[in-house]
């Protein structure tokens, strides 16, 4: 039963005090059971501790069993109930944050439906006083405004009418704000809740999800949903809001531990990590593509990794480095490397007519199983067609093998094998293309990073890959745009389960191995492409200025006004650094919490921290092997600043001499997108050409 309604009151704010007032003391009502039913679990553990301890002598091996086995169940079932304490005081403190009151058509009144991060139902009264954002009906709250509204219940569509609409902030259970909105969940609330200060992580953001970002969360039917979504529209939390809604709606068949989430670096899941705790589920499993890679390849192949590719290209901008890339990341590459794992499958192995204690063997034979067990390593392959010999010769000759036959036979068949190791093959492969000069080793004698996954993908076609993630139910996959259709290709055969893949096209941080929006579309069946046009990050001055650098025409910024970006010219590198520091005082003294100054490479940010720690600031410098994301004064590249938001963004060496390629371009464009709500650049010398503001 959902909250009836009684009297329509000229005092609605009372009402609702009135009304939380209630919500509280049932809340307080079914905290206090637990407590009584903990009580009572706490103290049947001791007791049944102290019967083992005191009875131990008298017991034999099966009772003590029993017993402690009995004491590790009431653990875990006390475990499970703290637990639901835990969920209704974290209710208590911010019970819900929506109402909405609907009269099904079916239905002569009206019931008022009260939204929050949990359900909550009492016991005593047989009320639903609190319905969880991901139940059916809660949908009305985001989807409709007051007029005719629908939702599909477990037993079908359900029709009728809203007739009032509330939104609330609740705080350590006082009612901070109530909103009476006749209207969508438009500005007021959400424009509060961005403009906010940076926390040391991703917030959650079921309060004010809007239309279309409920439509991505609710989406059951899609195998794979691709979500294109502009700078700072809300992708990420929309993805994670997604995983928290199914396994709400697929609590049965779906576990957080089904879950594995691709994210491109341990910082950005760091940022991510508290998002499903706070939401009531366990956080997910995540790994990054370079993790992957050397598990696909039982880490016996050192390879560069993405970040130094990044690198390596911003710093010598080589054209023929770009090339390799570019190369390597179309679909056409992919194409041709299918068709090289072909001919080699076919080539490798040249079945011969053999003679088996005097009798014939033909080709043809041994040819068909061995292709038969083309998924198996060499060796296991080789031992399957032995099998199969051996087989047909009881079958067809009633001859029985012994152990030197069947080393004989293995040995002839050991030598139709043309047995090239993987490395090998896959250098051949450019032979074979007619382009050997597209493989070249890494600094170090690495695999350049464009190579790995398609290293990978051979190796997928023509060895058995043990694959560690069958049991993975859903793939989410975080900046799309990054990866080629060659590790799409891994990934598909890899996960054979439903996916969730997001990016934004627009921000590649290698423009060179950049995937556009077809190519991922292809690479999955059944895909089913959502687009998030609305920018809520930055405020509309810095998204306009971000604009300049790469205009997106499909981006709509979100009202919500601030500074303008501001752009600094200073004499000297020295000079700059002098600036920044003043300015680092200024944020500290300010009401805002983090601040990311953002370069172009790693090298300039490693000076600038130098310079701010001499100087005593507390500056911290993100590298690819950093771990954790805090609020503070941040300093990284645009590359490692992806995915990742600042209260106020500073770029220095914005130069002509730094920033003047397409890739740099796209950097800025990163860089500038993480600012909240301030965003300042400074340059010496001339300004990169991308900058179209007039000098302050
Ligand atoms: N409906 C919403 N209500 C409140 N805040 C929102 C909403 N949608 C997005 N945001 C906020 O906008 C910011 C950007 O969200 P998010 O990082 O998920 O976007 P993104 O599309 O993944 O960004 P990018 O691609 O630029 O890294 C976050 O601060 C997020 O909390």
């Amino acid at each position: 039963m959902a909250h009836q309604l009684t009297s329509t009151s000229t005092d609605p704010q009372r009402d609702e005090r009135l009304h939380l007032e209630y919500v509280q003391n049932r809340l307080d009502e079914a905290i206090s059971r637990i407590d009584t039913r903990l009580k009572q679990y706490r103290q049947n553990i001791e007791d049944q501790k102290n019967y083992l301890w005191e009875s131990r002598a008298d017991m034999d091996h099966v009772e003590k069993v029993t017993t402690r086995q009995s004491i590790e169940q009431m653990v875990m079932t006390g475990e499970t109930i703290l637990a639901q304490k835990q969920q209704l005081q974290k209710l208590a403190r911010s019970p819900y944050f929506g109402r909405f009151d609907f009269i099904a058509t079916a239905e002569s009144q009206p019931a008022g439906f009260y939204i929050g991060v949990n359900h909550f139902y009492n016991e005593s009264t047989k009320e639903h006083l609190i319905y969880d954002w991901r139940a059916p009906v809660a949908t009305l709250f985001y989807d409709f405004e007051i007029g005719p509204a629908a939702y599909q219940s477990p037993s079908g569509r359900i029709e009728g009418n809203i007739s009032l609409k509330r939104q609330f902030r609740i705080r350590d259970g006082a009612m901070e704000m109530m909103l009476e909105t006749d209207l969508h969940i438009v500005d007021d609330v959400l424009q509060k809740e961005l403009a906010g200060s940076a926390d040391a992580g991703m917030k959650n953001i079921v309060a004010t999800i809007q239309r279309d970002q409920n439509a991505i969360i609710r989406n059951e039917d899609a195998p794979t949903l691709i979500i294109q979504g502009v700078a700072g529209s809300g992708k990420t939390s929309i993805a994670l809001h997604r995983i928290a809604f199914l396994l709400y709606r697929f609590k049965e068949s779906l576990k957080s531990t089904d879950i594995l989430i691709i994210s491109p670096n341990k910082v950005f899941a760091d940022y991510i990590a508290n998002v499903l705790p706070e939401l009531g589920e366990e956080s997910i499993a995540e790994i990054g593509m370079d993790d992957l890679a050397h598990s696909l390849l039982d880490n016996k192949v050192p390879f560069q990794t993405f970040f130094e590719q990044t690198s390596v290209l911003l710093e010598t901008n080589d054209e023929k480095i770009k090339e390799r890339i570019q190369h390597k990341s179309s679909a056409q590459f992919l194409n041709k490397l299918g068709e090289y794992a072909d001919y080699i499958e076919k080539s490798r192995f040249s079945a011969e007519d053999i003679v088996v204690v005097g009798r014939p063997v033909p080709a043809w034979f041994i040819e068909k199983h061995f292709s038969r067990y083309r998924g198996l390593p060499p060796a296991q392959r080789i031992t399957e067609v032995v099998k199969a010999v051996e087989v047909n010769m009881g079958i067809y000759y009633n001859v029985d093998l012994s152990a030197e036959d069947r080393r004989l036979v293995r040995t002839a068949i050991n030598k139709m094998c043309r047995k090239k190791s993987l490395n090998i093959l896959y250098k051949e492969f450019f032979d074979w293309l007619g382009r050997p000069d597209l493989f070249v080793q890494a600094k170090g004698r690495k695999l350049e990073y464009a190579d790995v996954f398609p290293l990978i993908y051979l190796k997928m076609r023509l060895e058995n890959v043990d694959n560690p993630y069958r049991a993975i139910k859903h793939l989410v996959i975080d900046e799309m745009q990054d990866y080629t259709p060659v590790q799409f290709a891994v990934l598909a055969r890899l996960f054979n389960c439903r996916k969730t893949i997001l990016g934004d096209v627009a921000q590649a941080v290698n423009p060179y191995s950049a995937s556009q929006l077809k190519d991922i579309e292809g690479a999955f069946t059944n895909a089913t492409l959502m687009t998030l046009t609305k920018s809520y990050r930055s405020t509309l001055q810095i998204m306009e200025f971000a604009q300049q650098i790469c205009f997106n025409p499909q981006l709509i910024p979100m009202k919500r006004h601030g500074d303008v970006p501001t752009v600094h010219r200073l004499g000297s590198a020295k000079e700059e650094i002098t600036w920044l520091k003043t300015y680092v005082a200024d944020f500290i003294a300010s009401e805002h919490s983090s601040l990311g100054v953002i370069c172009k490479t790693q090298k300039q940010a490693q000076q600038i921290t130098n310079a701010l720690t001499k100087n005593d600031i507390d500056a911290r410098l993100l590298d690819p092997s950093s771990q954790v994301f805090s609020t503070g004064i941040i300093v990284c590249t645009a590359h490692m600043a992806k995915g990742l938001e600042f209260d106020h963004v500073v770029i220095p060496s914005a130069n002509a001499t730094i920033y003047h390629t397409e890739m740099d371009r796209n950097m800025l464009y990163v860089a500038c997108t993480r600012a909240m709500h301030r965003l300042i650049l400074t340059y010496t010398g001339e300004p990169s050409i991308f900058l179209t503001l007039s000098e302050e």
